[in-house]
């Protein structure tokens, strides 16, 4: 079998979440592989939620190395292309571009083999694992934060993930804490909130997104992140994602010395390079991996392996549509240090729960989808990543320029 074209996919498709009112419609890039044979591999890359147009001009630049290839030798093939642009493949852009056809290459290979692609990776080692509602944002009024948490369990869900510190998303306004008081005041008030509310029959997790818009106001530094995580530490708390920013490994692993709360990071490293650099500081208690976005699904499992040694527990960053969703979860099955895995607020198998939420890349391109039930989830044994674009799914939702994430941030920078 040889490859003989590598196609980009855009797709714009609306996304409502009552709970998280300013995001009407997104994009994904999808990759699909064709052969000399009708089987074809389909994978996703990241950068399609936030620059979509991009992705087809650097995929014309990787398509040469594949084409004529054999698809089954992925990992030669992946790191041919990593280390084909000299400088620009091997870390941002160029590597998370990579994902998406490092995907596609094993969602292939998985078909041509008639099993699911955690089979390809050493196997599942658990039947379920636990998951978690990613909540977004965090809304500040009181009846919309207990509304959202309710309606998250009751999807079958014991775990949920809010905003923290001082982020509210694109299109929300930055209503951010200036002082380390402040910053500490509103996280205690909303924990102590949930927790009345709520009891601890569920598990709560922290992000507060400290790399996401920059802005130098409302940025945490060690010192205040430790003076809030210091205050929480009375409450359970899950784990608490992106207390700073990625600009400083050695900060990350001061912080996680100093705070029994478990720190997460690592959704925006984007190759091993970077991985093994970061891991030397131990930064993370629970390390987010992402195969949508790290280079691929193989980079995930050797960084899942690396922290195994370490001793660190890994959970997937779920922010890309179906397919790039199912390339961590098989990822995530063939991993014995996997602690848990983040989902969209909803539940794949029980439609009628969903009534909250409209988002077809998320709904519409499981051949057959994941079970979530009592907190956990299970994957089917579908060959390969177990996704299709169901036919006319491109058509019916085209792409339209100028809907990344990233240009709605832009344009907000822009216009204070
Ligand atoms: O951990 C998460 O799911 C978030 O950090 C998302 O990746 C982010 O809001 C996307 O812009
Ligand atoms: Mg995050």
């Amino acid at each position: 079998m040889k490859i003989t074209r590598v196609r980009t996919l855009l797709s714009t498709a609306p996304q409502r979440d009552i709970f998280m009112k300013s995001r009407v419609r997104r994009s994904a890039a999808f990759i699909l592989i064709e052969t000399d044979t009708e089987l074809v591999g389909l994978g996703e890359t990241y950068a399609g939620y936030f620059v979509p147009e991009m992705v087809p001009e650097i995929v014309k630049f990787y398509e040469p190395i594949l084409v004529g290839q054999s698809p089954m030798d992925v990992d030669v093939l992946s790191r041919r292309m990593f280390t084909s642009g000299k400088f620009w493949a091997r870390v941002g852009l160029g590597s998370i571009v990579l994902s998406g056809i490092e995907s596609a290459l094993l969602d292939l290979k998985g078909k041509a083999l008639g099993v699911p692609v955690y089979e390809l990776l050493g196997g599942r080692c658990h039947d379920t694992l636990p998951c978690y509602a990613t909540g977004g944002t965090s809304p500040h009024d009181r009846g919309e934060l207990e509304g959202k948490v309710s309606q998250y369990l009751s999807l079958g869900f014991h775990a949920v993930k809010l905003g923290a510190g001082t982020y509210r998303g694109p299109g929300h306004p930055i209503v951010g804490s200036r002082t380390p008081q402040e910053a500490r005041d509103v996280e205690v008030s909303k924990v102590e909130f949930l927790r009345q509310r709520f009891g601890d029959s569920f598990q709560l997790n922290l992000d507060a997104h400290m790399d996401f818009l920059g802005e130098a106001d409302h940025v945490w530094n060690l010192a205040t992140a430790q003076f809030v995580l210091k205050a929480l530490e009375t409450y359970p708390i899950g784990f608490f994602e992106e207390a700073l920013p990625y600009t400083d490994m050695r900060a990350y692993g001061e912080l996680r010395k100093s705070t029994t709360i478990p720190v997460a990071g690592g959704e925006t490293l984007t190759s091993l390079e970077e991985w093994r650099d970061w891991l030397e500081h131990k930064p993370f208690a629970l390390a987010q991996l992402d195969a949508s976005f790290m280079g691929g699904i193989m980079n995930f499992i050797k960084i899942a392996r690396l922290c195994e040694l370490q001793g660190v527990s890994i959970a997937t960053h779920a922010w890309s549509s179906t397919p790039g969703v199912a390339a961590n979860l098989h990822a995530a099955f063939a991993c014995r240090n996997t602690a848990v895995c983040e989902m969209a607020a909803y539940n794949p198998t029980r439609p009628e729960l969903n009534t909250h939420i409209v988002a077809p890349l998320l709904t519409d391109l499981w051949i057959e989808p994941p079970v979530i039930e009592n907190g956990r989830i299970r994957l089917a044994d579908t060959p390969g990543l177990g996704v299709r674009l169901p036919d006319g799914f491109l058509d019916k939702h085209p792409f339209e320029p100028g809907s990344g994430e990233f240009s709605s941030v832009t344009g907000k920078i822009l216009q204070p």
